[in-house]
């Protein structure tokens, strides 16, 4: 920690979560009361035991956002960890992320085509830390890892390792095939393959990753994101989750506090300083021997207080994204919903809504293939930190995001639609 890092770190603050298990077509007719409520006490749940883990005096982000992030991996209701979405082959190839906004050299890590450890959030956490040792543990000096080499690692530091069958549930399975089927048909009717068919429209097809976004007492916050990525995607691809900057961002910055105006010095007579009460200037203009500093006699004391430079204001956030990962990879989202904050000094739920929200720039990348295809769909969810004061985040472009939160005054909040179930879309919308 250095200096600056020192002086802010001495102010109070809030921890904050926020934690979301996926983004996309989701209408009251994909999601009924039932799934509806389903998510709802998941969702809460895990919020629930990675906001009392939050509340201990040692813990840290790193450890709630991985701990969140491989509570959700281990639920099949998201698209990730066990009940992942599958390629076009059939497998499954986990992808995760984790960075934090200070503290850790490496900052933030990616995986990719992982297949055999049980919650890839896990092993992500693992690469930054041993990012501290020389040499890394084995893992060196990278930030981008994929498949065997890691997985080696994985088995090596003693994380738990699964079959792939594991990863396997019946609703994805069934996903993965009706998809590849309506593609076929989408072939025959000579329709281009990436329109969404009408079966895409009337159904939810997991665009599920998930994540969460953690600010601890000492003011760093910590982004943790992991998925199966995208149904059908082929063997081999790499989206957003993996690669910084695009699904995930955290970082921080310093701003110079404002010095307040203050009248430096203002030639007035004794009679003016007399009514101010200021007697000891007075004393000193009359009589300046009286007031030679003992340790250097050659200065007087100054005969108005000057204030000391305010230290400066931590500024930080972290971001993660749910949706299309290629349209997230195009506009390297999160970064630049970031840089929008720090260089255009736009507050962070206004830059994210800018990227993510309606009519934001996700949704513009597009095109005129905006509700036609997948393109340009998502959701990001962020926490931001100036000085002490801290915002949790949301916006997105589509029908809804699973999200929970901790609110300003404690409470826990949980919303799938931009409001309560009653706000959900009745059907896709064009
Ligand atoms: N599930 C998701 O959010 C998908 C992920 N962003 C991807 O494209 O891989």
């Amino acid at each position: 920690m250095n200096e600056k890092q020192s002086n802010v770190a001495k102010q109070h603050i809030t921890p904050r979560i926020i934690i979301h298990g996926g983004a996309g077509n989701l209408t009251k007719h994909s999601l009924p009361r039932d799934k509806y409520d389903a998510y709802q006490t998941s969702l809460r749940r895990i919020l629930s035991s990675s906001s009392s883990l939050l509340s201990k005096p040692d813990s840290t982000a790193l450890d709630v956002a991985t701990f969140a992030v491989s509570l959700l991996e281990d639920d099949a209701l998201y698209n990730s960890g066990h009940g992942a979405v599958f390629t076009r082959e059939g497998k499954n190839e986990l992808e995760c992320s984790i960075m934090v906004s200070n503290g850790y050299r490496k900052r933030g890590i990616g995986c990719m085509m992982l297949q055999h450890v049980k919650n890839p959030i896990k092993l992500a956490r693992e690469l930054l830390i041993r990012g501290e040792q020389d040499g890394g543990d084995g893992s060196q000096d990278h930030c981008q890892y994929s498949g065997a080499f890691i997985e080696g690692l994985a088995e090596k530091w003693g994380l738990d390792m699964v079959d792939p069958s594991y990863f396997f549930t019946q609703q994805r399975w069934d996903e993965h095939l009706k998809g590849l089927e309506e593609e076929a048909k989408q072939k025959e009717a000579g329709i281009p393959i990436n329109e969404m068919s009408d079966w895409e429209k009337a159904n939810y097809i997991p665009l599920g990753t998930c994540g969460s976004v953690v600010l601890d007492r000492y003011g760093t916050i910590c982004v943790a994101t992991s998925t199966g990525g995208l149904t059908n995607k082929v063997g081999g691809r790499v989206g957003d989750t993996p690669t910084i900057g695009a699904g995930f961002w955290a970082e921080e910055w310093f701003e110079e506090a404002s010095v307040p105006k203050v009248q430096t010095h203002v030639p007035s007579t004794p009679l003016d300083k007399l009514s101010r009460g200021e007697v000891s200037t007075v004393l000193a203009d009359c009589f300046p021997m009286l007031f030679l500093s003992p340790s250097n006699p050659s200065t007087c004391r100054s005969s108005i207080p000057t204030l000391d430079q305010p230290p400066p204001i931590r500024h930080a956030v972290g971001m993660s994204g749910t949706g299309n990962g290629d349209s997230f990879l195009r506009m390297d989202a999160c970064r630049t919903a970031a840089a929008k904050s720090r260089f255009a000094t736009i507050p962070l739920p206004d830059s994210v809504t800018w990227m993510a929200g309606p009519k934001g720039e996700l949704q513009k990348s597009a095109g005129d293939r905006w509700h036609r295809s997948h393109e340009g769909t998502g959701g990001i969810i962020g926490v931001e930190l100036v000085g002490s004061k801290s915002t949790v985040v949301w916006d997105f472009n589509c029908g809804g995001m699973f999200r929970a939160w901790v609110d300003d005054d404690g409470e826990h909040q949980c919303l799938i639609f931009r409001e309560g179930y009653h706000s959900g879309p009745e059907s896709f919308a064009i």
